[in-house]
Parts: structure tokens; C-alpha cells; sequence
């Protein structure tokens, strides 16, 4: 490519606010800012964070000297929209108003278009969101639950999701669109997807009380219990829904969403960390065989990814369950970044034509 162009990146997540800056595909400038529990837990509401985010952001800018100026667009994980087809979104008006109402609920994804919107229309270039957490590819009968007015929502990882499996099918020398895989995002949020041939035709919502514990989300939970729960009187609906989103999982259990401290409790002899431990692997082993079942057991590989896929002990109890299935193979951390990167290439190069929202 003859041309170069400039992108921001940012990945804003459930403990973490991720920045990248792309010179085309090449990355050169990336880093991970880890919020505390008790630094998130100030802010009420999700779109409370929206100017501390937006701050530690321009800050690691400014402390690296990058020249804003210089830049061609921003591109950004994109939230809790309407359910959508995969690619580049430009971030337009009905999008902004989606995102700011959490049309589809609240995730730490939603300020991701916002913020990328502002600081772009501030340097008059364009904003872009690629393959939000609301990518729908679910077959018709994987979004039936046991009540109708409460159908199953295909809400989950899908840009790392997708990034990391096209990656192990480039390396399996076997086409995205002709393989099975299951892929399990183990970050703040867990969830494990179904991949077959190009789709994801099922996948838990980790975010709606649906399959394994994470370090931030209580996963499925004894239904009839969190009714009498929500009716008892001493909490409100937010506090509620905090316990499922935010609050529940490790930080529920154990006061942490970080894993890696987690880890070290567990090797001072902390037999309560290492039982709660134990269950989100446990869990995850659960979902990981149940979804085995949708590829009717024809898997080419259990992919393995996102921050806790870095505790190689954690990986082994997982493993230990599920290598009896398929291959497991091990992507710690994401790739999303270069996937968000790479989005923004291919309408900025003209390869592909941008996609524009429409709340309808
Ligand atoms: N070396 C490591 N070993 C084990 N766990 C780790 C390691 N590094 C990070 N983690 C854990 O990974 C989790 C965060 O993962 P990640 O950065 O993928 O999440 P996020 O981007 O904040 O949220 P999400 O991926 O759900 O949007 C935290 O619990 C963190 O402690
Ligand atoms: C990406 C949606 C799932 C989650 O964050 O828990």
C-alpha cells in the first residue's frame, strides 16, 4: 500500500482501557491500562467513566508525544447496539444515541464508539466501530430459552472471538469458513462460542446470567433463588444488576477481578481462592463441553484466549477437562487491537465499503 494512515485504537473493556496506535497494519504503540475494582467502583452507571476513560487515554498520548494532528481516523470496540451483521461501522448519530442509552444494556464496549466519536469529530477525521459485542449469527433455534418474552441474545466477545480464529485456521492451514472450532474468551466476561463455518451459531451471554462465572460476571445462576433474591427487599434493581454484571464471579467471591492475584493467594495457601478458582474452571470446562455438543462433536480445536488465558495452571485445569474433545490450542490475551486496526484499513484503503448503522 502506497499510502500510510494513522489510527487510534481504543479498546475499552470490563478492567481495562486498551490504546493502540496503527501505522496501517503495523502496531507502534500499544498499551494496557488495568483499572482497579475500587477505581471502577466509583462511578454509578457505566456512562459515569465515560471522562475518566477519555482522560487516561489523551493522557498516555500526550506522555508518548504523539501529535494528534497526525491522525487519519479513530476506530474502537463498539458496544451494546442493535444485533448487527460483522465489519466497519462508521460511528453516526443513530449509533451515538444507541450507545449512550445502552440499547441493548450496558458494557463497558458502549464507550468505545462514544469516545472515539468525540475525539475524532475534534480532529475532524472519521470514528469506526468493528464487529461489536451484538455480531448475531445465531441459528434460529439456539435463540429459543423456556420462556418466550425471553429469547437468547447473541452477545459476546466477537472481535477476539473471530480475530483469534481466523488466526489458529491461518495456522491450521484450513479456511475460517470451513472449519469447527470452539472459541472461549476468558476475560473479564467469559464466553465460549460455537464456530461453524464462518458463523457463530451459538454462544453463551455471559453478560444476561447465562453460562460460566467470570472474575466480573456471575454467569448462570439458580433461577428460583435470584427471583426470591430480587423480591426480598434489600436490594435495589441496580444493586441487582451490579451483583450479575460488575460485581459478581471472583470479585463477588474473593473482592478481585485480577486473576493474577488470585494466583498468588492460591500459592500463599489460600484454600478459599483456589476452590472459587477451581469452580470458574470447572464452569468453563461445563460450557465448553455443552457447546461441543452443538458441533455435534466434529471440532477441529478448543481455542483458549483473553487475559486469564495467560495462567498457564488455570489453562491446565481447563485442559485437563476438554483435551478429550478436540486439540486445545492457547492465544493468552487478545488480538483485537489488530483486528480493530485492520477494520479501519480496509475502509480507510478502500477495500471495503464502510457499513452505516440504522436503528431500525
Ligand atoms: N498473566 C496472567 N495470568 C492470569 N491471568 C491474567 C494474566 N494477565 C491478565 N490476567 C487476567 O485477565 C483478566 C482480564 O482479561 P482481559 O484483559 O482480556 O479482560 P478485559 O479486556 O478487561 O475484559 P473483557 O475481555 O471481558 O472485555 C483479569 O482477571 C486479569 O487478572
Ligand atoms: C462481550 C460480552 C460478554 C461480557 O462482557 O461478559
Amino acid at each position: 500500500m502506497n499510502q500510510s494512515f494513522r489510527t487510534l485504537i481504543i479498546n475499552p473493556g470490563s478492567t481495562s482501557t486498551k490504546i493502540g496506535v496503527f501505522e496501517n497494519e503495523l502496531s507502534i504503540y500499544e498499551k494496557t491500562i488495568r483499572h482497579e475494582t475500587s477505581e471502577l467502583d466509583k462511578f454509578d452507571q457505566l456512562m459515569d467513566q465515560f471522562s475518566f476513560r477519555k482522560q487516561v487515554i489523551l493522557e498516555s498520548l500526550d506522555e508518548e508525544g504523539f501529535n494528534l494532528s497526525k491522525f487519519n481516523s479513530v476506530c474502537a470496540r463498539g458496544g451494546l447496539l442493535r444485533p448487527i451483521k460483522g465489519g466497519t461501522y462508521a460511528v453516526n448519530e443513530a449509533m451515538i444515541e444507541d450507545l449512550k442509552a445502552g440499547y441493548n444494556g450496558e458494557h463497558a464496549s458502549n464507550l468505545g464508539g462514544l469516545i472515539a466519536n468525540e475525539i475524532a469529530t475534534d480532529l475532524n477525521i472519521p470514528a469506526f466501530i468493528v464487529d461489536p459485542v451484538v455480531v448475531d449469527e445465531m441459528t434460529d433455534v439456539a435463540k429459543i430459552s423456556g420462556l418466550k418474552e425471553l429469547p437468547r441474545k447473541s452477545i459476546f466477545h466477537a472481535l477476539n472471538q473471530k480475530a483469534v480464529a481466523r488466526k489458529a485456521c491461518e495456522e491450521m492451514n484450513k479456511p475460517y469458513e470451513q472449519a469447527n472450532l470452539i472459541v472461549c474468551h476468558m476475560g473479564g466476561g467469559i464466553t465460549v462460542g460455537a464456530h461453524s463455518e464462518g458463523k457463530v451459531i451459538d454462544v453463551n451471554n455471559g453478560l444476561n446470567g447465562d453460562g460460566p462465572f467470570s472474575p466480573e460476571r456471575a454467569g448462570t445462576l439458580p433461577a428460583g433463588q435470584l427471583v426470591e433474591l430480587c423480591f426480598s427487599g434489600e436490594l435495589t434493581k441496580n444493586e441487582i444488576k451490579k451483583k450479575l454484571v460488575g460485581q459478581g464471579g471472583l470479585v463477588n467471591h474473593l473482592d478481585t477481578h485480577d486473576a493474577v492475584e488470585v494466583e498468588k493467594r492460591i500459592e500463599n495457601g489460600d484454600s478459599q481462592a483456589e476452590l472459587i478458582y477451581d469452580a470458574m474452571a470447572y464452569q468453563i470446562a461445563k460450557e465448553i463441553g455443552s457447546i461441543s455438543v452443538v458441533l455435534k462433536g466434529q471440532v477441529d480445536a478448543i481455542i483458549l484466549t483473553g487475559g486469564i488465558a495467560y495462567g498457564k495452571k488455570f489453562v491446565a485445569k481447563i485442559t485437563n477437562h476438554v483435551d478429550w474433545i478436540s486439540d486445545v490450542l492457547v492465544y493468552p490475551g487478545e488480538n483485537e487491537m489488530e483486528a480493530l486496526a485492520k477494520g479501519a484499513l480496509r475502509v480507510l484503503s478502500k477495500q471495503e465499503v464502510v457499513k452505516e448503522y440504522k436503528a431500525e
